[in-house]
């Protein structure tokens, strides 16, 4: 509270030297003008053209260089206004109350990415202490800055491939690049991430005595030669193909999980998560269902890579969400498929952005993706059976939510205000997402 009164306090301060600062700027331009007209109308006389010229050189240019340097000051303060502005603690949802025996210390690692900031939401609303450790490679602090200063949430600027000592009673691990040109971009920092990083939060797991969660993905089934794909299959991964950093980093990243579980008496889940797209998508994240809403809304045309006949099965976040809570808080320890099974191709897929934002985007076909997996649908009667899980938002209506989403990030972004959201749409339009 004091923070939010000595912040008010300082804004108010700032905004009183702005308006003081302008009324001097405003006094000295119009002293310098009155000097200036009174000579003007002397003008007639030598002498009175003599103190015209005095005055001129007394104040050479006086009246033009105050206004430019006012100018720049009063954009120099506006900036703090806007840095203070976003330091100051706004309303927060009104989380749950949770006792101390119920409330839990979580840390999510990536909690500041796509999904990684859906899941903190919901586990903040819950009444959690929730511990963000992110680097800030694909998360964005916008994702989270709506939480920021609450008393339950703490927000860490760190790498998972260092190791990290809290203490904390469960771990959701979703630290790393998802999208495929993100995860190629440096390949051996995927790898690194997937392996360094998963050992650091199953230590740190070991450590603490905390269950700990880790992301894997449907890419550990690599070009599936068994459709749909269920838990117990193998997969068919390339091992040394562009994809293999994320798609190999995952498989160790489940291998490490069940030798701590086995050795060091590790409490792990293990949830397998197939294509997801919802609100908070980065513009650039490259995936599917990004580029093509953003290429329909602005009328460009919709790239399909390769033949267009390749499937993929889509799942909204908020479902992902659901899946992810219900693992862990389950007594079930093997892998299980978090994903949609309604299955498109990315032809079909294209055609129904095209009518959702009601566009005609013409179709261009470009190279193919190495090693892009052909076919991909979940098996989900694992997640069904031991959660009580399956999605519930279908595919129209996330991806209506997520194409008002995009339009809300063009507009920003050709304001130039996309790192700038005013406390109300922080901590509104954010958590509407969910819902
Ligand atoms: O602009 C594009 C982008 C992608 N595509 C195609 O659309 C399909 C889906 O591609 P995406 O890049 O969205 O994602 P992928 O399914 O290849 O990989 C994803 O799989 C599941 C998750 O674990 C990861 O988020 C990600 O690796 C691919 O066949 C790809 O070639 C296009 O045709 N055009």
């Amino acid at each position: 509270m004091e923070m939010v009164i000595g912040a008010r306090n300082v804004k108010q301060l700032l905004v009183l030297l702005i308006s003081g600062f302008v009324v001097l700027c405003l006094y000295r331009s119009w002293a310098y003008t009155e000097k200036v007209s009174y000579s003007y109308h002397d003008d007639k006389s030598g002498k009175v053209y003599n103190a015209v010229e005095q005055t001129m050189s007394q104040y050479p240019d006086t009246g033009s260089e105050n206004l430019q340097g006012a100018q720049r000051q009063i954009k120099e303060l506006e900036k703090k206004i806007k840095d203070l502005e976003k330091r100051i603690p706004q309303r927060y949802p009104d989380v749950k109350y949770l006792n101390y025996r119920s409330r839990k210390r979580i840390l999510v690692t990536g909690g500041a990415g796509f999904v990684g900031s859906h899941l903190v939401d919901r586990l903040m609303m819950a009444g959690h202490e929730v511990i963000v450790a992110d680097n800030f490679f694909t998360g964005r602090k916008q994702n989270v800055d709506h939480w920021i200063g609450h008393e339950n949430f703490e927000l860490i600027h760190h790498d998972i491939v260092n190791p990290l000592y809290i203490e904390v009673d469960e771990i959701y691990h979703l630290a790393s690049p998802a999208s495929p040109p993100h995860y190629m971009y440096n390949p051996v920092k995927t790898i690194k991430t997937n392996t360094v990083g998963t050992i650091n939060m199953l230590g740190l797991a070991k450590r603490v005595g905390a269950r700990v969660l880790i992301a894997s993905t449907s890419e550990v089934y690599g070009d599936p030669e068994v459709h749909p794909q269920p838990e117990s299959y193998w997969g068919h991964v390339n091992p040394i193909g562009p994809r293999a950093c994320y798609d190999e980093g995952k498989r160790v990243a489940e291998t490490l999980s069940y030798a701590y579980a086995k050795q060091e008496k590790v409490d792990v889940r293990v949830a397998r998560i197939f294509n997801t797209f919802g609100p908070r998508m980065h513009m650039n994240d490259g995936r599917v269902v990004s580029n093509f809403i953003l290429q329909a809304l602005k009328n460009e045309p919709i790239t399909i890579y390769g033949h267009g006949k390749q499937t993929r099965s889509f799942q909204y976040v908020s479902d992902l969400v659901d899946g992810l809570i219900a693992l862990m808080a389950s007594n079930y320890t093997l892998p299980v498929n978090l994903g949609n099974p309604t299955e498109h191709t990315i032809e079909e897929f294209a055609s129904m952005i095209n009518q959702l934002v009601g566009k005609s985007s013409t179709i261009k076909q470009v190279a193919a993706v190495e090693d892009d997996p052909q076919r991909r649908k979940p098996d989900i009667s694992r997640a069904k059976k031991y959660l009580g899980w399956e999605p519930k938002v279908p595919l129209m209506a996330g991806l209506r939510k997520t194409v008002l989403y995009f339009e809300k990030e063009i507009q920003r972004a050709t304001q130039e205000q996309r790192n700038f959201y005013r406390p109300e749409e922080r901590t509104f339009s954010s958590l509407q997402d969910l819902k």
